[in-house]
Protein backbone atom coordinates (compact mmCIF):
# COMPACT_ATOMS: atom_id res chain seq x y z
CA UNK A 1 0.00 0.00 0.00
CA UNK A 2 0.97 3.16 -1.15
CA UNK A 3 0.57 5.79 2.07
CA UNK A 4 0.01 8.66 -0.68
CA UNK A 5 -2.86 6.83 -1.87
CA UNK A 6 -4.16 5.13 1.30
CA UNK A 7 -6.41 6.27 4.31
CA UNK A 8 -4.53 6.80 7.23
CA UNK A 9 -6.03 10.11 9.52
CA UNK A 10 -2.93 9.84 11.76
CA UNK A 11 -3.99 12.79 14.67
CA UNK A 12 -0.96 15.14 15.68
CA UNK A 13 -2.39 15.92 19.05
CA UNK A 14 -3.76 13.28 22.29
CA UNK A 15 -7.13 13.41 22.25
CA UNK A 16 -8.02 14.71 25.71
CA UNK A 17 -11.25 12.03 26.29
CA UNK A 18 -8.66 8.86 26.26
CA UNK A 19 -7.97 7.72 29.75
CA UNK A 20 -5.78 5.03 28.69
CA UNK A 21 -2.99 4.42 26.42
CA UNK A 22 -4.78 1.60 24.14
CA UNK A 23 -7.61 4.56 23.43
CA UNK A 24 -5.17 6.96 23.03
CA UNK A 25 -3.18 5.32 20.22
CA UNK A 26 -5.91 3.84 18.57
CA UNK A 27 -7.16 7.53 18.02
CA UNK A 28 -3.65 8.68 17.07
CA UNK A 29 -2.68 6.21 14.52
CA UNK A 30 -6.02 6.49 12.93
CA UNK A 31 -7.69 2.81 14.07
CA UNK A 32 -11.02 3.91 15.77
CA UNK A 33 -13.43 7.20 15.24
CA UNK A 34 -15.97 7.44 18.06
CA UNK A 35 -19.55 7.72 15.83
CA UNK A 36 -21.24 7.60 18.96
CA UNK A 37 -21.06 6.91 23.09
CA UNK A 38 -19.37 3.49 22.70
CA UNK A 39 -19.74 2.85 19.35
CA UNK A 40 -16.90 3.11 16.77
CA UNK A 41 -16.21 3.07 13.25
CA UNK A 42 -12.95 1.05 12.19
CA UNK A 43 -11.15 3.08 9.96
CA UNK A 44 -8.75 1.45 7.55
CA UNK A 45 -5.68 0.69 9.86
CA UNK A 46 -7.72 -0.39 12.64
CA UNK A 47 -10.01 -3.23 10.48
CA UNK A 48 -6.48 -4.56 9.22
CA UNK A 49 -5.63 -5.71 12.91
CA UNK A 50 -8.77 -6.48 13.54
CA UNK A 51 -9.46 -8.98 10.42
CA UNK A 52 -5.82 -10.59 11.80
CA UNK A 53 -7.04 -10.84 15.09
CA UNK A 54 -10.28 -13.00 13.57
CA UNK A 55 -8.16 -15.06 11.63
CA UNK A 56 -6.04 -16.60 14.34
CA UNK A 57 -9.43 -16.82 16.28
CA UNK A 58 -11.13 -18.46 13.44
CA UNK A 59 -8.21 -20.50 12.47
CA UNK A 60 -8.30 -21.91 16.80
CA UNK A 61 -11.85 -22.56 16.75
CA UNK A 62 -11.65 -24.51 13.44
CA UNK A 63 -8.55 -26.67 14.87
CA UNK A 64 -10.86 -27.41 18.02
CA UNK A 65 -13.74 -28.89 15.24
CA UNK A 66 -15.93 -25.78 15.88
CA UNK A 67 -18.24 -25.06 12.84
CA UNK A 68 -18.45 -21.58 12.05
CA UNK A 69 -22.34 -19.89 10.90
CA UNK A 70 -23.37 -16.32 11.11
CA UNK A 71 -26.25 -15.20 12.92
CA UNK A 72 -28.01 -11.89 12.73
CA UNK A 73 -28.08 -8.81 15.27
CA UNK A 74 -31.12 -8.47 15.08
CA UNK A 75 -33.55 -11.20 17.21
CA UNK A 76 -36.96 -11.42 18.13
CA UNK A 77 -37.94 -10.58 21.73
CA UNK A 78 -40.34 -14.16 21.46
CA UNK A 79 -37.24 -15.82 21.63
CA UNK A 80 -35.43 -14.49 24.40
CA UNK A 81 -39.06 -14.72 26.46
CA UNK A 82 -38.72 -18.77 25.30
CA UNK A 83 -35.88 -18.47 27.90
CA UNK A 84 -36.82 -16.30 30.37
CA UNK A 85 -34.42 -13.58 29.62
CA UNK A 86 -36.29 -10.84 27.76
CA UNK A 87 -36.88 -9.02 31.14
CA UNK A 88 -34.56 -10.67 33.34
CA UNK A 89 -31.68 -9.01 30.89
CA UNK A 90 -32.30 -5.84 32.06
CA UNK A 91 -31.14 -2.42 31.15
CA UNK A 92 -28.05 -3.62 29.03
CA UNK A 93 -30.73 -5.06 26.51
CA UNK A 94 -31.02 -2.87 23.58
CA UNK A 95 -35.16 -2.83 22.49
CA UNK A 96 -36.47 -1.65 19.44
CA UNK A 97 -39.69 -2.02 17.43
CA UNK A 98 -40.18 -2.60 13.62
CA UNK A 99 -42.41 -0.99 11.47
CA UNK A 100 -45.27 -3.22 12.89
CA UNK A 101 -44.19 -2.81 15.72
CA UNK A 102 -42.75 -6.15 16.76
CA UNK A 103 -40.81 -6.29 19.73
CA UNK A 104 -36.86 -7.03 18.29
CA UNK A 105 -33.19 -6.15 20.06
CA UNK A 106 -29.98 -6.13 18.74
CA UNK A 107 -28.21 -9.09 20.30
CA UNK A 108 -26.14 -8.84 23.06
CA UNK A 109 -25.33 -12.55 23.28
CA UNK A 110 -26.61 -15.18 21.38
CA UNK A 111 -27.75 -18.05 23.30
CA UNK A 112 -31.32 -18.31 22.69
CA UNK A 113 -30.92 -17.96 18.61
CA UNK A 114 -28.35 -21.25 18.61
CA UNK A 115 -30.18 -23.16 20.77
CA UNK A 116 -33.32 -22.88 18.60
CA UNK A 117 -31.53 -23.09 15.34
CA UNK A 118 -29.82 -26.67 16.99
CA UNK A 119 -33.84 -27.74 18.11
CA UNK A 120 -34.86 -26.84 13.96
CA UNK A 121 -32.91 -29.56 12.98
CA UNK A 122 -30.96 -32.03 15.66
CA UNK A 123 -32.93 -35.47 16.98
CA UNK A 124 -30.37 -37.88 17.59
CA UNK A 125 -27.25 -38.35 20.00
CA UNK A 126 -25.97 -39.89 16.70
CA UNK A 127 -25.42 -35.74 15.38
CA UNK A 128 -23.91 -35.07 18.89
CA UNK A 129 -20.83 -33.09 19.80
CA UNK A 130 -21.55 -29.88 18.08
CA UNK A 131 -20.37 -26.80 18.11
CA UNK A 132 -21.44 -23.68 16.31
CA UNK A 133 -19.85 -20.37 16.56
CA UNK A 134 -19.62 -17.01 14.88
CA UNK A 135 -17.64 -13.77 15.27
CA UNK A 136 -20.72 -11.08 14.59
CA UNK A 137 -20.95 -7.67 16.43
CA UNK A 138 -23.01 -7.20 19.98
CA UNK A 139 -25.12 -4.60 21.46
CA UNK A 140 -24.80 -3.89 25.41
CA UNK A 141 -26.35 -0.53 26.50
CA UNK A 142 -23.48 -0.02 29.02
CA UNK A 143 -24.33 2.49 31.67
CA UNK A 144 -20.42 3.92 30.99
CA UNK A 145 -18.56 2.71 27.81
CA UNK A 146 -15.15 3.92 28.23
CA UNK A 147 -11.82 2.98 27.14
CA UNK A 148 -12.34 3.07 24.01
CA UNK A 149 -13.01 -0.42 22.50
CA UNK A 150 -12.27 -2.08 25.40
CA UNK A 151 -15.79 -1.28 27.09
CA UNK A 152 -17.58 -0.03 24.58
CA UNK A 153 -21.59 -0.19 23.38
CA UNK A 154 -21.14 -2.03 20.09
CA UNK A 155 -18.20 -4.78 19.95
CA UNK A 156 -17.56 -7.51 17.80
CA UNK A 157 -17.45 -11.18 19.82
CA UNK A 158 -16.90 -14.60 18.67
CA UNK A 159 -19.45 -16.93 20.36
CA UNK A 160 -19.16 -20.54 20.21
CA UNK A 161 -21.82 -22.56 21.59
CA UNK A 162 -21.57 -26.49 22.09
CA UNK A 163 -24.18 -29.23 22.61
CA UNK A 164 -23.70 -32.52 24.21
CA UNK A 165 -25.70 -35.30 25.37
CA UNK A 166 -24.27 -35.08 28.97
CA UNK A 167 -22.77 -33.38 31.29
CA UNK A 168 -19.44 -35.72 30.81
CA UNK A 169 -19.37 -35.33 27.05
CA UNK A 170 -19.92 -31.02 27.46
CA UNK A 171 -17.28 -31.01 30.24
CA UNK A 172 -14.59 -32.27 27.00
CA UNK A 173 -16.24 -29.88 24.74
CA UNK A 174 -15.13 -26.92 27.49
CA UNK A 175 -11.53 -28.23 27.43
CA UNK A 176 -11.87 -28.10 23.93
CA UNK A 177 -12.69 -24.67 23.84
CA UNK A 178 -10.39 -23.86 27.43
CA UNK A 179 -7.40 -25.57 24.97
CA UNK A 180 -8.39 -23.12 21.79
CA UNK A 181 -8.14 -19.84 23.98
CA UNK A 182 -4.75 -20.86 25.58
CA UNK A 183 -3.57 -21.14 21.87
CA UNK A 184 -5.52 -18.37 20.62
CA UNK A 185 -4.14 -15.72 23.14
CA UNK A 186 0.08 -17.10 22.99
CA UNK A 187 -0.29 -16.69 19.23
CA UNK A 188 -1.06 -13.20 19.95
CA UNK A 189 2.04 -12.48 21.86
CA UNK A 190 -0.03 -12.51 25.04
CA UNK A 191 -0.27 -14.08 28.45
CA UNK A 192 -3.38 -15.21 28.88
CA UNK A 193 -4.72 -16.70 32.22
CA UNK A 194 -7.58 -18.71 33.16
CA UNK A 195 -9.44 -17.87 36.37
CA UNK A 196 -12.36 -18.99 37.88
CA UNK A 197 -15.01 -16.60 37.08
CA UNK A 198 -18.46 -15.53 38.15
CA UNK A 199 -21.36 -16.87 35.69
CA UNK A 200 -23.79 -14.05 35.70
CA UNK A 201 -26.53 -13.37 33.11
CA UNK A 202 -25.04 -16.47 30.95
CA UNK A 203 -25.48 -18.69 33.63
CA UNK A 204 -24.21 -22.20 34.46
CA UNK A 205 -22.04 -23.34 37.27
CA UNK A 206 -18.36 -23.59 35.57
CA UNK A 207 -16.78 -20.96 34.29
CA UNK A 208 -13.32 -19.38 33.52
CA UNK A 209 -12.24 -16.21 32.33
CA UNK A 210 -8.92 -15.38 30.56
CA UNK A 211 -7.02 -12.40 32.10
CA UNK A 212 -4.59 -10.64 30.10
CA UNK A 213 -2.31 -8.75 33.13
CA UNK A 214 -2.26 -5.01 32.39
CA UNK A 215 -2.09 -2.18 34.69
CA UNK A 216 -5.26 -0.27 33.54
CA UNK A 217 -7.06 -3.07 33.19
CA UNK A 218 -10.63 -2.98 34.52
CA UNK A 219 -10.57 -6.82 36.90
CA UNK A 220 -8.56 -7.18 40.26
CA UNK A 221 -7.08 -10.89 39.58
CA UNK A 222 -4.81 -12.61 42.18
CA UNK A 223 -2.69 -15.71 40.75
CA UNK A 224 0.20 -17.49 41.23
CA UNK A 225 3.15 -15.98 39.12
CA UNK A 226 4.41 -19.73 37.72
CA UNK A 227 1.30 -19.51 35.27
CA UNK A 228 3.59 -16.63 32.93
CA UNK A 229 5.87 -19.98 32.11
CA UNK A 230 3.46 -22.57 31.41
CA UNK A 231 3.98 -24.13 28.21
CA UNK A 232 0.96 -23.54 25.59
CA UNK A 233 -0.57 -26.70 24.05
CA UNK A 234 0.82 -27.42 20.59
CA UNK A 235 -0.68 -27.03 17.17
CA UNK A 236 -0.73 -30.91 16.79
CA UNK A 237 -3.03 -31.10 20.35
CA UNK A 238 -4.80 -34.01 19.57
CA UNK A 239 -8.67 -32.41 20.35
CA UNK A 240 -10.37 -36.39 20.39
CA UNK A 241 -7.70 -37.08 23.69
CA UNK A 242 -10.04 -36.98 26.66
CA UNK A 243 -7.82 -37.55 29.39
CA UNK A 244 -4.92 -35.73 27.73
CA UNK A 245 -7.20 -32.28 27.72
CA UNK A 246 -8.38 -33.00 30.91
CA UNK A 247 -4.92 -32.90 32.43
CA UNK A 248 -4.06 -29.78 30.48
CA UNK A 249 -6.82 -28.16 31.82
CA UNK A 250 -6.12 -29.66 35.51
CA UNK A 251 -2.36 -28.16 35.00
CA UNK A 252 -4.26 -24.57 33.56
CA UNK A 253 -6.29 -24.91 36.93
CA UNK A 254 -3.99 -26.19 39.32
CA UNK A 255 -2.78 -22.99 40.91
CA UNK A 256 -4.20 -20.76 42.72
CA UNK A 257 -5.81 -17.84 40.19
CA UNK A 258 -9.10 -15.68 40.60
CA UNK A 259 -10.59 -12.55 39.88
CA UNK A 260 -11.67 -10.43 42.97
CA UNK A 261 -15.17 -11.39 42.72
CA UNK A 262 -14.16 -15.24 43.46
CA UNK A 263 -11.11 -14.50 45.31
CA UNK A 264 -10.22 -16.30 48.54
CA UNK A 265 -8.16 -15.02 50.28
CA UNK A 266 -7.15 -17.90 52.83
CA UNK A 267 -6.34 -19.99 49.81
CA UNK A 268 -3.76 -17.20 48.50
CA UNK A 269 -2.19 -17.17 51.40
CA UNK A 270 -0.90 -21.07 50.49
CA UNK A 271 0.96 -19.38 47.64
CA UNK A 272 4.67 -18.97 48.52
CA UNK A 273 5.16 -15.07 48.79
CA UNK A 274 7.47 -14.87 45.88
CA UNK A 275 5.30 -16.48 43.60
CA UNK A 276 1.48 -14.07 45.06
CA UNK A 277 0.89 -12.03 42.05
CA UNK A 278 -2.04 -9.33 42.57
CA UNK A 279 -2.58 -7.15 39.51
CA UNK A 280 -4.87 -5.91 37.39
CA UNK A 281 -6.24 -7.80 34.06
CA UNK A 282 -7.84 -7.30 31.04
CA UNK A 283 -10.61 -10.27 30.47
CA UNK A 284 -10.43 -11.05 26.78
CA UNK A 285 -12.40 -14.47 26.48
CA UNK A 286 -15.00 -16.24 28.77
CA UNK A 287 -15.68 -19.94 29.11
CA UNK A 288 -19.42 -21.44 30.74
CA UNK A 289 -21.10 -24.52 31.05
CA UNK A 290 -24.76 -23.94 31.80
CA UNK A 291 -25.71 -27.79 30.98
CA UNK A 292 -29.62 -27.80 30.45
CA UNK A 293 -30.68 -23.45 31.58
CA UNK A 294 -31.68 -23.16 27.44
CA UNK A 295 -32.20 -26.91 26.13
CA UNK A 296 -34.66 -27.21 28.59
CA UNK A 297 -37.28 -24.45 28.31
CA UNK A 298 -36.32 -24.38 24.96
CA UNK A 299 -36.93 -27.88 23.86
CA UNK A 300 -33.54 -28.68 22.54
CA UNK A 301 -33.37 -32.61 23.22
CA UNK A 302 -32.27 -35.15 21.10
CA UNK A 303 -32.94 -39.28 21.35
CA UNK A 304 -30.12 -40.73 23.51
CA UNK A 305 -28.22 -44.28 22.81
CA UNK A 306 -31.33 -45.60 25.61
CA UNK A 307 -34.24 -44.47 23.06
CA UNK A 308 -35.03 -41.71 25.91
CA UNK A 309 -35.40 -38.03 25.09
CA UNK A 310 -33.57 -35.68 26.92
CA UNK A 311 -32.01 -31.93 26.92
CA UNK A 312 -28.60 -31.59 25.42
CA UNK A 313 -25.91 -30.30 27.88
CA UNK A 314 -24.53 -26.70 26.84
CA UNK A 315 -21.81 -24.58 27.10
CA UNK A 316 -20.94 -21.07 25.28
CA UNK A 317 -17.86 -19.55 24.86
CA UNK A 318 -16.49 -16.04 24.32
CA UNK A 319 -13.74 -13.89 23.63
CA UNK A 320 -13.73 -10.03 22.52
CA UNK A 321 -11.91 -9.72 19.11
CA UNK A 322 -12.57 -5.67 19.37
CA UNK A 323 -11.50 -5.61 22.90
CA UNK A 324 -8.28 -7.98 22.37
CA UNK A 325 -6.88 -5.09 20.21
CA UNK A 326 -6.78 -2.82 23.15
CA UNK A 327 -5.86 -5.43 25.17
CA UNK A 328 -2.85 -6.28 22.68
CA UNK A 329 -1.67 -2.43 23.03
CA UNK A 330 -1.70 -2.04 26.51
CA UNK A 331 0.51 -4.82 26.90
CA UNK A 332 2.77 -4.01 23.87
CA UNK A 333 3.72 -0.21 23.16
CA UNK A 334 5.95 2.21 24.47
CA UNK A 335 6.59 5.95 24.57
CA UNK A 336 6.28 6.10 20.22
CA UNK A 337 3.64 4.25 20.17
CA UNK A 338 1.95 0.89 19.22
CA UNK A 339 4.24 -2.31 18.87
CA UNK A 340 2.49 -5.19 17.11
CA UNK A 341 3.33 -8.54 17.76
CA UNK A 342 4.15 -9.72 14.20
CA UNK A 343 0.94 -12.08 14.08
CA UNK A 344 -1.79 -9.23 13.84
CA UNK A 345 0.34 -6.18 12.43
CA UNK A 346 -1.39 -3.94 9.88
CA UNK A 347 1.60 -4.33 7.57
CA UNK A 348 4.82 -6.25 8.00
CA UNK A 349 6.98 -4.12 6.60
CA UNK A 350 7.00 0.08 6.13
CA UNK A 351 9.36 1.54 3.75
CA UNK A 352 10.38 4.75 4.58
CA UNK A 353 11.34 7.06 1.57
CA UNK A 354 13.72 9.85 3.10
CA UNK A 355 13.72 11.68 -0.28
CA UNK A 356 10.55 11.27 -2.06
CA UNK A 357 10.89 12.57 -5.29
CA UNK A 358 14.42 11.82 -6.15
CA UNK A 359 15.14 9.18 -8.33
CA UNK A 360 17.65 7.07 -6.53
CA UNK A 361 15.66 6.29 -3.42
CA UNK A 362 12.18 6.68 -5.75
CA UNK A 363 13.85 3.48 -7.76
CA UNK A 364 15.08 1.86 -4.92
CA UNK A 365 11.68 2.04 -3.11
CA UNK A 366 10.00 0.96 -5.85
CA UNK A 367 12.13 -2.06 -6.30
CA UNK A 368 11.55 -3.28 -2.56
CA UNK A 369 7.94 -2.41 -2.57
CA UNK A 370 7.72 -5.10 -5.82
CA UNK A 371 10.21 -7.77 -4.51
CA UNK A 372 8.42 -7.76 -1.03
CA UNK A 373 4.68 -7.61 -1.89
CA UNK A 374 5.63 -10.42 -4.63
CA UNK A 375 6.73 -12.56 -2.03
CA UNK A 376 3.53 -12.21 -0.06
CA UNK A 377 4.40 -9.38 2.87
CA UNK A 378 1.90 -6.88 3.61
CA UNK A 379 3.95 -3.84 2.83
CA UNK A 380 3.40 0.15 3.74
CA UNK A 381 5.28 2.39 1.22
CA UNK A 382 5.92 6.22 2.68
CA UNK A 383 5.96 7.79 -0.78
CA UNK A 384 4.81 10.66 0.86
CA UNK A 385 6.40 14.16 -0.07
CA UNK A 386 7.01 15.03 4.28
CA UNK A 387 9.76 15.47 5.65
CA UNK A 388 11.91 12.11 7.49
CA UNK A 389 10.86 13.35 11.01
CA UNK A 390 7.36 12.68 9.93
CA UNK A 391 8.23 9.84 8.45
CA UNK A 392 10.11 8.30 11.42
CA UNK A 393 7.40 9.27 13.93
CA UNK A 394 4.39 7.88 11.82
CA UNK A 395 6.13 4.03 11.38
CA UNK A 396 6.69 3.63 15.42
CA UNK A 397 3.52 5.59 16.27
CA UNK A 398 1.40 2.60 14.23
CA UNK A 399 3.79 -0.08 15.14
CA UNK A 400 4.76 -2.05 12.23
CA UNK A 401 7.24 -4.20 13.19
CA UNK A 402 10.09 -3.72 10.18
CA UNK A 403 11.25 -0.20 9.20
CA UNK A 404 13.21 -0.12 5.93
CA UNK A 405 14.48 3.07 5.55
CA UNK A 406 16.70 4.48 2.21
CA UNK A 407 17.85 7.41 2.03
CA UNK A 408 20.48 9.14 -0.88
CA UNK A 409 23.12 8.85 1.40
CA UNK A 410 22.36 5.88 2.47
CA UNK A 411 22.10 4.42 -1.15
CA UNK A 412 25.18 6.49 -2.42
CA UNK A 413 27.10 3.44 -0.37
CA UNK A 414 24.88 0.79 -1.61
CA UNK A 415 22.99 0.65 2.20
CA UNK A 416 19.66 0.62 3.57
CA UNK A 417 18.59 0.59 7.14
CA UNK A 418 16.62 -1.82 8.57
CA UNK A 419 15.03 -0.74 12.00
CA UNK A 420 12.87 -3.55 14.42
CA UNK A 421 10.36 -1.64 16.14
CA UNK A 422 10.65 -4.25 18.90
CA UNK A 423 13.45 -3.49 20.23
CA UNK A 424 14.74 -0.56 18.01
CA UNK A 425 17.83 -2.12 16.79
CA UNK A 426 18.74 -0.98 13.67
CA UNK A 427 21.25 -2.75 10.92
CA UNK A 428 22.74 -1.22 7.50
CA UNK A 429 22.70 -3.55 5.00
CA UNK A 430 22.40 -3.75 1.60
CA UNK A 431 19.20 -3.15 -0.61
CA UNK A 432 19.37 -7.17 -1.76
CA UNK A 433 20.58 -8.58 1.83
CA UNK A 434 17.46 -6.71 3.49
CA UNK A 435 14.96 -8.10 1.18
CA UNK A 436 16.07 -11.20 1.66
CA UNK A 437 15.80 -11.27 5.72
CA UNK A 438 12.11 -9.91 5.56
CA UNK A 439 10.78 -12.50 3.13
N1 LIG B 1 -18.66 -4.02 26.37
C1 LIG B 1 -17.73 -4.80 25.80
N2 LIG B 1 -16.82 -4.26 24.96
C2 LIG B 1 -15.86 -5.04 24.37
N3 LIG B 1 -15.76 -6.38 24.56
C3 LIG B 1 -16.66 -6.95 25.40
C4 LIG B 1 -17.67 -6.21 26.05
N4 LIG B 1 -18.41 -7.08 26.81
C5 LIG B 1 -17.86 -8.30 26.63
N5 LIG B 1 -16.81 -8.23 25.79
C6 LIG B 1 -15.96 -9.35 25.35
O1 LIG B 1 -16.80 -10.46 25.03
C7 LIG B 1 -16.34 -11.60 25.74
C8 LIG B 1 -17.52 -12.54 26.01
O2 LIG B 1 -18.54 -11.81 26.68
S1 LIG B 1 -19.22 -12.56 27.89
O3 LIG B 1 -20.31 -11.74 28.29
O4 LIG B 1 -18.21 -12.81 28.86
N6 LIG B 1 -19.73 -13.98 27.35
C9 LIG B 1 -20.82 -14.13 26.58
O5 LIG B 1 -21.44 -13.19 26.15
C10 LIG B 1 -21.19 -15.56 26.28
N7 LIG B 1 -22.36 -15.53 25.41
C11 LIG B 1 -20.09 -16.27 25.67
S2 LIG B 1 -20.49 -16.88 24.11
C12 LIG B 1 -15.70 -11.03 26.98
O6 LIG B 1 -14.76 -11.95 27.53
C13 LIG B 1 -15.02 -9.78 26.45
O7 LIG B 1 -13.76 -10.12 25.88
Amino acid sequence: MRLSRYFLPILRETPKEAEIVSHRLMLRAGMIRQEAAGIYAWLPLGLRVLNKVNAIVREEQNRSGAIELLMPTIQSADLWRESGRYDAYGKEMLRIQDRHEREMLFGPTNEEMVTEIFRGYVRSYKDLPLNLYHIQWKFRDEVRPRFGVMRSREFLMKDAYSFDLDQAGAVHSYNKMFVAYLRTFARMGLKAIPMRADTGPIGGNLSHEFIILASTGESEVFCHADYLNFDIPAENTDFDDIPGLQSTVDKWTSLYAATSEMHDAGAFEAVPGDKKMSARGIEVGHIFYFGTKYSEPMGAKVMGPDGQERPVHMGSYGIGPSRLIAAIIEASHDENGIIWPEAVAPFDVAILNLKAGDAGTDAACERLYRELSAAGRDVLYDDRDERPGGKFATADLIGVPWQVVIGPKGLAEGKVELKRRATGERETLSLDDVAARLV
